[in-house]
This record gives structure tokens, sequence and C-alpha cells, in this order.
């Protein structure tokens, strides 16, 4: 009994606002759908109602304050926020429901049960969050780099192993010019990327296009310190732009080689280059060196979010049928 009171209290001391009561139930959410995601699964709301937090909250009588759908609401938004960080996922996978359906549950997608209770209005709600794309947490993005030959991207694909991995990397003179495809594979910040490195030369520029259709970003590497090349890159990432099946991919322009004296900025290069088939697809310029690293986990970064935030993403998750599920219910 005094040891169930000393953890009410410190819940209670936990649960001054709204959002740190979020963030502790994201907390016990996010260590227990890590645990089941090791094995390819998610969780049934069930096994997390057992947890304390969830158990102790859940025996106080429901209450309805007269602002509870704008709380309700306001507490939706910012669960599925803080979801989307948590998981990387695009806000629009996930979904919350006013309660879980036995059809649901035959469903492909898990369900997590998290009890809100807000000390400020009274309210206690019950939140029964649906995370259609359980699987897509970890969803492996794929990412081609392309360039024209020369230009890094197999240096730069090894480069990403010894930073992001327990692989060291091929060192820059064992690496030869590519003729088929290399592969990488990476962890960061909990979300696995597959790389597709492709060789540049022009008869092999071909086989760029069979990679489009399943990738959710292109990293374009160019050897800022070789202007004589800029015009063979530009025209040759300008068709990569048009061609349809990369519609609304994230664009990743790396100014490679910036150990180099020569090498121009990531700004020079963008006025360079002077791209017009942008439209509204997210894009950036980014400055690195393949051989020392400089610039790359800026760049990484930035992809991650742009993938997470993509449009395309969605589409190909949709695509590979994860993100079909009910249809939400707003408010409750
Ligand atoms: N100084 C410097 N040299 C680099 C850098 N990145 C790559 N190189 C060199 O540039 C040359 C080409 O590198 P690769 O990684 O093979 O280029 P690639 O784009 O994969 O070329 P292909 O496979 O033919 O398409 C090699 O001599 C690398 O050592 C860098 O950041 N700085
Ligand atoms: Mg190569």
């Amino acid at each position: 009994m005094v040891e169930e009171g000393r953890r009410e209290q410190k819940l209670m001391s936990v649960v001054r606002t709204e959002m740190s009561l979020w963030r502790l139930y994201l907390l016990e959410f996010s260590k227990r759908s890590a645990l089941a995601d090791e094995e390819g699964n998610g969780l049934y709301g069930s096994e997390l109602e057992t947890s304390n937090s969830s158990r102790r909250l859940q025996r106080r009588p429901m209450q309805r304050c007269s602002d509870a759908p704008s709380q309700a609401m306001r507490n939706q938004n910012f669960l599925r926020f803080c979801l989307c960080r948590s998981y990387r996922a695009s806000p629009s996978s996930i979904k919350l429901y006013q309660s879980v359906s036995d059809s649901n549950r035959d469903s492909a997608a898990r369900f997590i049960t998290c009890t809100g209770f807000q000390p400020d209005v009274g309210m206690i709600s019950t939140i029964n969050v649906e995370v259609v794309a359980m699987k897509a947490f970890k969803t492996e993005f794929h990412v081609l780099i392309l360039g024209i030959d020369k230009a890094g991207k197999t240096t730069l694909l090894e480069k990403l192993k010894t930073l992001y991995s327990n692989l060291e990397g091929l060192p820059p003179d064992r690496i030869v010019p590519t003729v088929g495809l290399n592969i990488g594979r990476i962890e960061a910040s909990n979300t696995k990327l597959m790389f597709w490195d492709l060789g540049g030369q022009v008869g092999l520029r071909t086989i760029w296009e069979k990679y489009y259709e399943e990738a959710h970003a292109i990293i374009y590497v160019i050897d800022a310190a070789c202007p004589s090349r800029f015009e063979d890159s530009k025209s040759a990432l300008e068709k990569v732009l048009r061609h349809e099946d990369l519609q609304g991919a994230p664009l990743l322009i790396l100014a490679n080689k910036q150990d180099l004296p020569g090498a121009v900025t990531a700004e020079e290069l963008a006025r360079y280059l002077d791209l017009k088939e942008l439209d509204e697809r997210l894009y950036l310029f980014e400055a690195v060196s393949a051989y020392d690293g400089r610039g790359i986990k800026d760049a990484v970064d930035w992809l991650m979010d742009a993938m997470e935030r993509s449009r395309r993403t969605e589409t190909l998750r949709i695509r590979a049928g994860v993100a079909a599920g009910p249809i939400p219910t707003v408010g409750f």
C-alpha cells in the first residue's frame, strides 16, 4: 500500500500538466512497443493495460466536462505528434480510435490502449490508439544514391556504414568504379535505411530508373571540386527529376569533396545548377566530404526528417498495404 501510495505520488508529480502526462504515457508506450517491434509485432491494448500506471489511472471514475471535445482534440493531436516523433512515422499513418472493436482485432494492425487523465479539468478519458502502420514503424527507407561517375557515391556509402553501423566501411583506396549495385544498410535514430548506390558512368545511367519506383528519397552526389563536370551532373539530375516514378521523392544534393581546396560551397552549387524541376519536392543542398565525413550527419538527419514528412512515404506505405485500416473517429 505504502509502495502504491508512493507510486501514485510520484505519478501525480509527473502528471502536472497535460504535456507531461502524455510524455509519461509515451514513455510506457515506446518501451513496450519497442519490445514488440523486435519480434516484428506490435502490441495489443491488453498488454499495455496491465502496466502499473495505466491500471492506476483506469480505476478512476469516468467523467466528462464541458470542454471535453476541445481537450480531447488537443490530446489527440499531441499524442499523434509524439507518436510521430517516437516512431518516425508520418502523422497520417497514426490513427486514433474511440474504441477497439473485435473486428479490428482481426486486422493486421495492432492496438494500444492509453489512458488519459487531465488533472486540470478533472476529466478522465480513455483513448484507444490504433497504430495502423505498426509494421511501418520498422519500415526500411530506401534511398537511391545517384550522380555521375567519380562523384564519390560509393565512397559516401562506405563512410555512411562507418558512421552509422558497427561495420567499418571500405577505405577509399579499395573502392573501384561501380558497375552493378552496392547496397548498404544502416540504422539511424531507430530508423532503418537501405541505400542503393548505382554506377554513374554514361552507359550505366539507364539502369537508374529501375530503382525509382521503390525509392523513398534520392541522394544526388556531385563532385564540388570539379566544375568542368557540373553541366553533365546538372543534365543527369534534371532527367532524374523529370521521371514520374520519382514524383515527390525528397532530394538531397551533396556538394561532395569539401576537403579539396577548390570545392564550391553548397550555395554556389545550387546557384550553378539553377534547378527548375524541383516543384514542391523537399530538397536540400549540403556540403559534405565522403573522405572526412563532414556534413554527413546533418545531411542524414535532414533526409530522415524529409522522408517522414514526405507524402511519397505515405504513398509507398499504402502501396505496400500497411496503411489500410478502419475509418478514424474524431473526438470522443
Ligand atoms: N578528396 C576527396 N575525394 C573523394 C571524395 N569522395 C570520393 N572521392 C574520390 O573520388 C573518386 C571517385 O569515388 P567513387 O566513390 O568511386 O565515385 P562514384 O561516384 O561511386 O563513381 P562510380 O561508381 O563510377 O559512379 C575516388 O578516387 C575517390 O577516392 C571526397 O570526399 N574527397
Ligand atoms: Mg561507385
